[in-house]
């Protein structure tokens, strides 16, 4: 069983913007914006949405970069994230009670702070190259398994 999920990565020159996660899944977090995909939407409108409910930020540039397969020891539900950036927005990002966003210059990407899996894509996202992984996790910080390639279409 997949649930699908999406995760949005604005970028200016030499950085990117990062929301800091207040509550739920991956709080305490530094990421990208995203969340469920509902019934009724498609995979980019509901990347949009969720930008927007979380950031204020308006896109109609949103290019998929990324395709990530999560799997949970012991949890049979895969998490597919379709990871979309662009460096074309209006709005002025904002706090949501989500999310606390911050532009990051590039060279100081707080990882630490961030999903275990994001030090492994990221630099594939930044060069902008296409990928697909998976990344098999045991809880919510260790990665026992992962494939990462680099795709021409996804
Ligand atoms: C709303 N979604 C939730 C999932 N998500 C993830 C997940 C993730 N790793 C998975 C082990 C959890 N890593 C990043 N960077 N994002 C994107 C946003």
């Amino acid at each position: 069983m997949k649930k699908l999920l999406t995760l949005v990565l604005i970028t200016r020159p030499n950085q990117v913007l990062l929301g800091m996660k207040k509550r739920g899944f991956g709080q305490g977090r530094w990421n990208g914006f995203g969340g469920k995909v509902e019934k009724g939407e498609t995979i980019l409108e509901a990347a949009k949405r969720e930008l927007f409910e979380e950031s204020s930020l308006k896109s109609d540039d949103l290019k998929e970069i990324g395709l990530i397969d999560f799997e949970f020891v012991g949890d049979p539900q895969i998490l597919e994230v379709h990871v979309f950036t662009t460096s074309k927005f209006e709005g002025e990002p904002t706090e949501s009670s989500e999310m606390r966003p911050q532009w990051f210059n590039v060279k100081d990407i707080p990882f630490d702070t961030m999903w275990p899996d994001d030090h492994l894509w990221f630099p594939l996202f930044l060069s902008g190259t296409k990928f697909k992984g998976y990344f098999l996790f045991e809880g919510h910080d260790k990665i026992l398994k992962q494939t990462l390639d680099k795709v021409d279409s996804l």
